[in-house]
């Protein structure tokens, strides 16, 4: 499902953020990606969904070396990826309706499918009222969760989310992981880069982490820890 083998990335600065990572990740897994700042999380972020091309080494999502995806075949395949930020990036001059029906009308589903899509994809995530209040009306947990529901609006395979319960509650921050956690078991493989040490060591998953940009510890049901 997501592959990595011996990935290098350094930057034109000559920073060597990623130096050899190799790894799996299967079909349905639930993985937590932590590592101190610097650690080189954020630029494996952006290799998984080609915002950045590895200085050497292939990476493999859906099967598919991304290496060698022609230019037009690109936006097909983040297509098959879903991507929620610590800062949720909503359109805020658009309903939460609208934002989740957005992402499916830019790559071409009728209104029809969209329309019975949309009320599913918020009774999901818990937020069936809301669908005509505006991002600014809503809590930062219920944003997260417009995030989430427009992040799956596609049916992705693979779910990646960046810090995505950085700027909530504890509470909140809990109420999204569980989200998380329910989407994974219906089948979408679920990749989580986190600080969250509380939230690492209490779900018990899978957990690679990285220093320098290696990988210096992946154990299933693994804890937080610090380099
Ligand atoms: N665009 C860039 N140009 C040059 N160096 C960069 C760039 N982006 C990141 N780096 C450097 O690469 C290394 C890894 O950074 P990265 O952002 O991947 O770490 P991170 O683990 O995500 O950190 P944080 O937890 O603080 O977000 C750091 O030394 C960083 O300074």
């Amino acid at each position: 499902m997501i592959a990595l083998d011996n990935v290098y990335k350094t930057y034109s600065t000559g920073v060597s953020a990623l130096n050899g990572i190799s790894m799996r990740i299967k079909k349905g897994e639930f993985v937590f990606v932590v590592g101190s700042s610097g650690s080189g999380k954020t630029t494996l972020f952006k290799l998984l969904l080609k915002e950045l091309e590895p200085t050497s080494g292939t990476i493999y999502i859906n099967n598919k070396n991304i290496g060698r995806l022609r230019r037009r075949k690109i936006p097909k395949m983040r297509r098959g990826i879903g991507v929620v930020f610590q800062d949720f990036r909503l359109l805020k001059d658009r309903t939460v309706y609208e934002n989740i029906a957005f992402a499916q009308r830019v790559v071409g589903k009728s209104s029809k499918q969209i329309r019975s899509s949309v009320p599913a994809l918020l009774s999901l995530v818990g937020l069936s009222d809301k669908e005509k209040a505006y991002p600014n009306e809503l809590s930062g947990g219920e944003q997260q969760r417009v995030a989430l529901a427009r992040a799956l609006a596609n049916n992705p395979p693979v779910l990646l989310a960046d810090e995505p319960t950085g700027n909530l509650d504890p509470k909140n921050a809990w109420e999204i992981m569980k989200l998380l956690e329910e989407i994974n078991l219906r089948g979408t493989t679920v990749v989580v880069v986190t600080h969250n040490k509380d939230i690492v060591e209490q779900m018990q998953k899978r957990v690679i982490t990285l220093s320098n940009g290696v990988i210096i510890s992946d154990e299933q049901k693994g804890g937080y820890y610090e380099d």
